[in-house]
């Protein structure tokens, strides 16, 4: 079967032969049939091109290898080869820069992965990696094609070793509008961001059906891998929508906050939010007693311009916020503790978001600003047996390893091991500040003089009241807001209100930082 057997013009002039060409153009643009756009639809979910029309700037889609047909035989494949085997790819611009795409067409063959298919995004992902340029995937694709066996699963294979040559070479999103399993599932996690739609996107190795014959569990597509459980439990993804359009309007949102590559800066933008201006807010915002509960993110969204930032994992370990934004029109990655969840203590999960973060900002060359407010690790049998110390190994690891721009804050107490690994000067921060309500410490007060008062208040006449005084004394020796300051480990303690222009003006003065790590293959991160 050749192209020119289905179109409806027999001419051979170039006038016949161009009026053939679109002929095919619009069954190319229609898609299989009717009825598979009625049954897509049905399920709530748009097609692949109205997905890549919403993400792309209006008119700017190139699209490559549209005419592109399977070979494969058997199952009745000779007869059934439509255009794009399933997957629609190419590039076009989101804010006028350049961004390559590929959409599982779910209409065809449930958008299943063959050989033909996958060597279209093999090839629209060697272009860009070349180009320099962000690739995002829009997922709707049932896994390997069962009818083409092991070259499905080697198509696969072809598009993992991709993702992993590309990682923190250019912005790989994955956004995720369908049911994901199997091979379809690997590779979002090998990129830097996944976006889910509640109740019309799964993801998951094995489906509930493989679950019940395994495991004897009962559970739904969404209960195994719907969009909350993976914005919530597991953290395989890190933004959760209700509809396809909001979704995909806030991936063109983080690309404008990305590098188009590792060799360039994120995007500077206007701001119209002075760089001085002050913060008096943020004294009622921050409750003086270390005790007290209070929303960090509202410290954040006053701190930067207007507003402008993009939580990553808003919903899981929600102990920690991590945050793209915007100070002065830079952009900005915020690691910053949340009291008011958990007292903002690092556990495993907030340890893991918090690396990741990290890593993924330093590899796009986004400084990090990091916000201090935190009363230590989370003690607990659970969280050592959990691997605590490898897993909080990786959030030290990843900031000793920055060599991004790197300032933080303490906003009130900073103790222990806590402190240390949130960026503090001594593993390689660039500037340190602190608010004059800073504890820094290796543990609060009561803890450290039940430590090492232990005789003098068991040998007391008074227990009480001696363990009153000897808290009372090392607060006043080693917990006073200028100790750090004092020994140059906090380069100033400033008035909170100036924090904006202090972070602002330091920031403007790394910008041509520059740092080297010794020469390696890689490092080894704990894992
Ligand atoms: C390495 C790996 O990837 S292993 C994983 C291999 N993939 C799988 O096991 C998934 C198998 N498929 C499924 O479980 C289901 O099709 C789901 C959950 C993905 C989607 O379910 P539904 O939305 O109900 O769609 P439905 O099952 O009708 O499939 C739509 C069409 O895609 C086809 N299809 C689905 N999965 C595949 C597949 N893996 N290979 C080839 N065709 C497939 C169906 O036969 C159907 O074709 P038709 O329209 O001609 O009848």
């Amino acid at each position: 079967m050749t192209l020119l057997d289905e179109t409806p013009s027999g001419a051979h002039d170039a006038r016949g032969r161009v009026a053939e060409l679109h002929a095919i153009r619009e069954q190319v643009r229609r898609g299989p049939s009717d009825r598979a756009t009625e049954a897509q639809k049905a399920k709530g979910k748009l097609t692949a091109r109205e997905r890549i029309a919403l993400l792309l700037d209006e008119g700017s889609f190139n699209e490559v290898e549209p005419l592109r047909r399977h070979r494969a035989t058997g199952f009745g494949l000779e007869a059934k080869k439509p255009y794009t085997d399933g997957v629609i790819t190419g590039w076009g611009t989101v804010e006028g820069r350049t961004v390559f795409v590929y959409a599982h067409d779910f209409r065809i063959f449930g958008g299943a992965l063959g050989e033909a298919h996958a060597t279209k995004i093999h090839k629209i992902m060697d272009m860009a990696i070349q180009a320099g340029a962000p690739l995002v995937s829009l997922n709707d694709g049932a896994g390997a094609r069962i009818q083409e066996g092991v070259s499905a699963l080697a198509g696969y294979g072809g598009i993992f070793q991709r993702n992993t040559k590309a990682s923190g070479v250019i912005p790989q999103i994955s956004v995720m509008l369908g049911p994901c399993a199997g091979g379809a599932a690997y590779s979002p996690a090998l990129t830097d961001f996944v976006f889910m739609v509640r109740d019309t996107s799964q993801m998951f190795i094995t489906g509930p059906d493989v679950v019940r014959a395994v495991t004897g569990e009962e559970i739904t597509q969404n209960g195994l891998g719907g969009a909350d459980v993976h914005a919530e439990t597991s953290g395989v993804c890190h933004f959760a929508y209700d509809d396809e359009e909001t979704c995909l309007a806030e991936v063109r949102y983080l690309l404008s906050m990305l590098p188009s590559n590792n060799r360039e800066n994120p995007p500077a933008a206007e701001s119209d939010d002075p760089a001085e201006r002050r913060g008096d807010v943020l004294l009622d915002l921050v409750p003086a007693d270390g005790n007290r509960p209070y929303d960090m993110r509202k410290v954040i969204e006053e701190l930067v311009d207007d507003g402008d930032m993009l939580e990553v994992h808003e919903r899981w370990a929600t102990n920690i916020i991590v945050t793209l934004a915007r100070l002065d029109g830079q952009v900005v990655g915020i690691i910053a503790n949340q009291p008011q969840s958990l007292a903002g203590v690092l556990d495993i999960e907030a340890s893991e978001k918090a690396a990741r973060f990290v890593q993924m900002c330093d590899a796009f060359n986004i400084p990090l600003v990091t916000l201090l407010d935190v009363p230590g690790f989370l003690p607990g049998v659970d969280q050592e047996h959990g691997g605590i110390i490898r897993h909080g190994a990786k959030l030290l690891y990843a900031y000793c390893n920055a060599t991004v721009p790197r300032i933080s804050l303490i906003l009130r107490k900073a103790y222990g091991g806590a402190y240390i690994v949130m960026d503090s000067q001594s593993i390689g921060a660039d500037l340190t500040y602190a608010w004059p309500t800073n504890e820094i410490a290796v543990m609060g007060a009561e803890g450290a003089a039940n430590v090492i008062f232990r005789k003098q208040i068991a040998e007391a006449d008074d227990p009480e009241a001696m363990r009153a005084s000897m808290v009372k004394e090392y607060k006043a020796e080693l917990m006073h807001p200028y100790y750090a300051a004092e020994r140059g480990l906090v380069d100033d303690v400033i008035d909170p209100a100036e924090t904006r222009e202090v972070l602002i003006r330091s920031l403007a003065m790394l910008r041509t930082k520059h740092a080297d790590l010794p020469s390696r293959k890689h490092g080894n991160p704990p894992q």
